[in-house]
């Protein structure tokens, strides 16, 4: 598929590769700013991707371009330490016989052109929440703790950009869950821009910004992550666990004690919540499976939240007694809704037509 050209991308790939049966043909387009993930099944071609635009896979051809730098153009070719991009993978590859703080300093001695080495790792070592693991042995950290090392001797080269190829895969589901938020900041406060790659799409919800689906060596076009999750043909999502995902600013606007009310245009949701209000977006999973459809605005509920919602199409799910409801809110955003077929034909819904969409449940991200 051709993706457009899009003029705010820092980094651009095409890039071709024929190993055996497998083909790879990419058209990258990766912004400036925020997380991009490059999701795939096993096999599909990401860390090939992955480690061609870092500038370690010879047998991958194309054109490789880094703002007004060519990385990579026929015969040309700028090495990996030439691009200034850091690389984290899948386990972190610390020097065993140095202490966490022996790390940094190798990091920061091989990168610091002055003696800045020395207020770098302390900051850098603050911003990954290591602070106090400096004198720790390196076979005595977890798996986690390990990450946020390598991170953090990842920054200490300054990088322009982070390639992330399944940082989080040999995790436990709370050290993965620190890391991503980890990530979030990193990209946010540090505007450090990033390509993740991983076949998990619960990571893909929490950390990112764009998507580009990859598929047998081929992507599609890239997506923001709303776009992405909304759309459910591309791959992105098992068709019988859809889910919408929203990114929601808090309103001022407190309507209970110990619920954060968030806004969805001029609609609102509220989510139970202690403590202050949160200063940036808050990012939601509303599954399809915990929406229920009602044809005027429903009585009061335990499930509190309720949205107008037009339907814009109803489709198959892959249960055979069950129908996939494809619904827009106010302010554009999809919902989706999981309903029988009983209760298709009880409602007698249509496309265009405007019902309520109430949800028992929400996850945050
Ligand atoms: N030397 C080779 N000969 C033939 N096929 C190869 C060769 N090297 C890699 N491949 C194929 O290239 C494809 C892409 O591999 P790659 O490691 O990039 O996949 P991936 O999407 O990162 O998978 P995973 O998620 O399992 O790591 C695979 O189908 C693999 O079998």
């Amino acid at each position: 598929m051709q993706n457009p050209p899009d003029n705010d991308a820092l980094l651009r790939a095409r890039l071709q590769a024929s190993l055996g049966a497998f083909q790879l043909d990419l058209n990258l387009q990766l912004p400036a700013r925020g997380i991009s993930v490059l999701f795939g099944a096993s096999g599909a071609g990401k860390s090939l991707a992955l480690r061609a635009l870092a500038g370690l896979e010879p047998r991958v051809s194309g054109d490789v371009q880094f703002a007004d730098e060519v990385w990579q153009r026929g015969r040309h070719w700028v090495p990996a330490h030439r691009r200034r991009i850091a690389w984290l993978c899948q386990r972190a590859q610390l020097f065993d016989h140095l202490d966490v703080s022996g790390n940094l300093r190798f990091a920061a001695g091989r990168h610091a052109a002055s003696d800045s080495g020395e207020v770098d790792i302390g900051r850098y070592a603050e911003v990954c929440g290591i602070s106090h693991l400096l004198s720790r042995r390196v076979g005595r950290l977890s798996g986690g703790e390990a990450q946020r090392v390598a991170l953090c001797r990842a920054l200490l080269s300054r990088p322009r950009y982070l390639l992330l190829d399944e940082p989080l895969s040999a995790l436990d589901s709370a050290a993965r869950l620190a890391l991503c938020q980890l990530l979030r900041r990193l990209a946010s406060d540090e505007a450090l821009p990033m390509l993740l790659v991983t076949h998990s799409l619960d990571e893909v919800e929490r950390v990112a910004d764009q998507v580009i689906v990859l598929t047998a060596g081929r992507n599609q076009p890239r997506l923001s992550l709303a776009e992405a999750m909304a759309a459910p043909d591309i791959g992105l999502q098992a068709p019988g666990e859809l889910a919408a995902v929203f990114d929601l600013e808090a309103s001022a606007q407190q309507d209970e004690p110990d619920l954060l009310r968030l806004q969805i245009g001029q609609d609102a949701i509220h989510i139970p919540w202690r403590g202050p209000r949160p200063d940036r977006a808050v990012r939601l999973r509303i599954a399809a499976r915990d929406v229920t459809l009602w044809p005027q605005l429903p009585p009061l509920s335990s499930a509190q939240n309720c949205l107008p919602l037009q339907v814009e199409r109803i489709v198959d799910g892959t249960n055979p007694a069950m129908r996939l409801v494809i619904g827009r809110c106010r302010d554009g955003r999809r919902l989706f809704a999981r309903i029988t077929r009983a209760a298709e034909r009880q409602l007698q819904l249509t496309a265009g037509q405007s019902v309520f969409a109430q949800f028992k449940a929400v996850a945050l991200l």
